[in-house]
Formats: structure tokens, C-alpha cells, sequence
């Protein structure tokens, strides 16, 4: 049987195959993108791909891609980048997704919008008609977060701090906190994106809408479906 790492890894093995030579590349977090970047350093190993850029949304991908032979820019380094590839928590019908597992989105959201294409690669189990069963990441400033988590639970949308190993508020990159929200499913995600983006002290969400315009998907079966916007 296909085990989920085996399919992840499939996925992304195609995605490094369509990384074209001199691109200025953006590249995501979490554990499907690890395997595209050990696919992509054994392509560049091969041939060199010679990429104009290499932008990326964590530490650990960065790190990753260094061992990889990579050299990585940041993203105030390059005007444009030709293509982003990066996993996704949910996918649903509209190929709108959820991300942010991972904590890492709002880099992945600004990596995202300044990438001429995107491309996620998933295992079959992030597909779902529609969003709302995995709960949906909200990047928030500390100073006001006490205010916006007491607005979110009268809003209905059932909030929760997101904690570390040791139990306290996890801290992003950029020393905020996250807060999930769960609703299951998201009546109106566009409408949610909207009050969200016009909250104060909101830094960003992981409601990622009409965004990405491929989405190379592992079944169990082995094949792997390629579904564009
Ligand atoms: O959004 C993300 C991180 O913020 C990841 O892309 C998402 O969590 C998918 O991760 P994985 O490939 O490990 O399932």
C-alpha cells in the first residue's frame, strides 16, 4: 500500500520536473515541500537548472535548500518570481485552500502574491468539497490579540490560541501569535477572508483564495491528477 509519505513524494517529484531552467523560484514549508526540495537538488545535481532566485517561507526549507547546493534570496532581493511551489492543509472544489499548519503563512501568503504562477502539491487527504474541517490559521499581533480573540468567539467563530510543545502561545517568525479558528464548514470564505483582512491587528490568514493555479494531486492509486484554475 501507498503510504501518505509515499504519495507526497510522488507529488513532488512532478512539481521538481516542471521547474524550467533560470527561473526566479519561490519555494514553501511543511513536509510535502521537503521532499520537493531533496527532488530538486538531485535534478540540479544532474543538470544544473542555473535559477535566478530562490526564495523561500521558513528557516527550515532555507536550511534544507543550502544543504541542497542552493543559493536562497530574500524576498526584498527579487522583483518577481515566475513560480511558487508550496503544500496546502485543504483544497477544496474551487481549488481555494487553507494553509498554515505550519504557522508560516503570511510569508507564504507574500511569497504567493508576488509569483506570477502557483502550484501546490497535495496527498488526496487535503481534498475536500468544502473548506471548514481544518481549523484556519490567524496570524495576530500580541498587543491586541486579547480584544480580537474575544471578537472572534462573539463573532461565533470559536477561536484558539495555537501553543508550542511546552504549552505556551506558539510565536511566529515575526513574534506573533496564532489563533485558530474553527468552523466546519466556512459558510462564506470570501466573506470571512474580507473581515479578517479588514481586522486590526491581523496580521494575515491562511484562507488562501483564488490564488494558486495548479494543484498536482497524489491518490492512493498512484496516478497523480493535475487540476488548474
Ligand atoms: O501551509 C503550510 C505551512 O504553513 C504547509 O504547506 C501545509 O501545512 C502543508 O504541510 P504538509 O505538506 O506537511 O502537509
Amino acid at each position: 500500500m501507498t503510504t501518505q509519505d509515499e504519495l507526497k513524494q510522488q507529488a513532488a517529484q512532478q512539481a521538481a520536473d516542471m521547474v524550467e531552467p533560470g527561473m526566479a523560484l519561490g519555494v514553501g514549508t511543511g513536509s510535502t515541500v521537503a521532499f520537493f526540495i531533496d527532488a530538486l537538488g538531485d535534478r540540479n545535481r544532474q543538470t544544473p537548472l542555473n535559477l535566478k532566485a530562490i526564495v523561500t517561507t521558513s528557516n527550515r526549507s532555507k536550511q534544507q535548500l543550502e544543504q541542497n547546493g542552493f543559493v536562497v534570496n530574500e524576498l526584498a532581493d527579487v522583483d518577481q518570481l515566475d513560480l511558487t511551489i508550496d503544500g496546502a492543509d485543504r483544497v477544496d472544489d474551487d481549488l481555494n485552500g487553507i494553509k498554515g499548519g505550519g504557522a508560516a503563512h503570511t510569508l507564504e501568503k507574500n511569497v504567493a502574491v508576488n509569483s506570477k504562477k502557483n502550484l501546490w502539491i497535495v496527498d488526496e487527504s487535503k481534498l475536500c468539497h468544502r473548506l471548514g474541517d481544518f481549523p484556519l490559521p490567524v496570524e495576530v499581533l500580541p498587543v491586541s490579540a486579547k480584544q480580537n480573540f474575544a471578537k472572534f468567539e462573539q463573532a461565533g467563530l470559536q477561536p484558539a490560541y495555537r501553543l508550542n510543545e511546552q504549552g505556551e502561545r506558539l510565536t511566529t517568525h515575526y513574534g506573533n501569535w496564532i489563533i485558530d479558528l474553527h468552523v466546519d464548514p466556512l459558510p462564506v470564505p470570501d466573506g470571512l477572508a474580507a473581515y479578517l483582512d479588514a481586522t486590526v491587528g491581523v496580521v494575515e490568514h491562511g484562507l488562501f483564495l483564488h490564488l494558486v493555479d495548479t494543484v498536482l494531486i497524489a491518490h492512493a492509486d498512484g496516478t497523480i491528477e493535475r487540476r488548474n484554475r
